[in-house]
């Protein structure tokens, strides 16, 4: 890490975080428990071991075989009690890490196994998470959790999952999403639920471009009307690099243009295969040419990651200072999904004072 930028002074700075997997951020220690509790069977029962286990096995280079991981968190989500205490903790976690506004995804329909409803299981998401930021506050870390709901697109639930997300959109729910597998299962194939959402006035980001490329990308903007890219990383592939300057396609230039926020999530994306390392990664040069680009953790437990270690890694990898951390914080809470006077609210009074006195010294 560069010297004058010290780890403990990113965790302490205040930070926004749109795409991170309430399945993928459990504490390893609860899963333990909860396994426990349910008589589910665990790769590893020492919590660290079994930490050790999510990251290894996630670093497949195949996002087929990184979902795959999913199985053991998924299934310890099975009651409203397993999903209000990873909700909470999931709270805690983001707040102590100094996040001050968080954007949490999960898929409703992975966690019917027993007998909760969909609604059931919202609900409990939705309390976990105001329980945590509740008493994230007190220990004086303030933090606003925004959910998401996921469909996921090899199912065809898609349409309820929308309707699920609405009907909820008052008590906390602020956006919607698809994700799973990408290679075969294009975003139109849930047009009809976009079409809903449009019609509902409601927001929705789409996993576009991680590990499959421009079509996937172009169909989420074009046909399914995406306010924002689920990582969205291989834009890059209507960029070209090879002359002096970078030359961008017309699509790339569309998302540019309008300014399209890229949910970037430079750990995982290294993971999956969708980049070599950190140095190589599109973010570098996204980021040079003014995309609208946001930092994110994707899932924190299979990457072992953080808000603030994917930060670290980036004053390592492009040598940032907290004007580039400054500027990806403040393109993530113009590019959330509450709405705009509430945004503004935490840029004006709490990330620009916080960063005002780093940006002087
Ligand atoms: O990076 C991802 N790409 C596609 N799907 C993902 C990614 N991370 C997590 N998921 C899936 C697995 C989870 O079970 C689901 C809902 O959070 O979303
Ligand atoms: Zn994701």
């Amino acid at each position: 890490m560069v010297a004058n930028i010290r780890y403990e002074d990113i965790v302490k700075v205040p930070k926004a975080l749109l795409h991170d997997h309430l399945d993928g951020g459990l504490r390893p220690a609860t899963i333990v428990e909860l396994a426990a509790e349910v008589g589910h069977e665990l790769p590893a029962t020492d919590p660290e071991e079994l930490g050790r286990w999510f990251v290894g096995a996630a670093d497949s280079g195949s996002l087929e075989r990184y979902l795959e991981t999913f199985a053991h968190t998924v299934a310890v989500m099975q009651t409203a009690s397993g999903l209000r205490r990873v909700a909470r903790e999931c709270a805690l976690d983001l707040a102590a890490d100094g996040v001050v506004y968080a954007e949490v995804r999960f898929a409703p329909e992975q966690h019917l196994e027993r007998d909760l409803t969909l609604d059931e299981v919202v609900e409990s998401v939705l309390g976990g998470f105001a329980e945590g930021s509740a008493e994230a506050a007190e220990a004086g870390n303030p933090i606003r959790v925004g959910t998401l709901l996921t469909a996921m697109r090899h199912a065809a639930r898609s349409q309820e999952i929308a309707e699920l997300a609405v009907r909820h959109r008052d008590a906390g729910v602020v956006g919607f999403d698809i994700a799973g597998a990408e290679a075969g299962f294009p975003p139109t194939r849930h047009l009809d639920a976009f079409e809903y959402l449009q019609r509902e006035n409601f927001h929705f980001t789409i996993h576009a471009g991680e590990a499959f490329g421009l079509p996937s990308i172009w169909q989420a903007i074009q046909w399914c009307g995406a306010d924002r890219l689920g990582h969205g990383v291989r834009i890059v592939d209507d960029i070209s690099t090879e002359g002096p300057e970078p030359v961008l396609g017309r699509l790339a230039a569309y998302v540019r243009d309008k300014r399209i926020p890229l949910e970037l999530c430079p750990s995982s994306n290294v993971q999956t295969g969708a980049a070599a390392s950190i140095a190589e990664h599109p973010i570098g040069l996204l980021r040079d040419l003014r995309f609208r680009v946001t930092l994110n953790t994707d899932n924190r437990l299979m990457s072992g990651t953080s808000m603030s270690r994917e930060m670290a890694l980036l004053v390592d990898a492009f040598g940032y200072g907290w004007a580039e951390l400054r500027w990806l914080t403040i393109n993530a809470m113009k590019s959330a999904f509450i709405p705009f006077d509430e945004r503004l609210k935490i840029i004006d009074e709490v990330i620009k004072p916080a960063y005002a006195p780093l940006l002087r010294d």
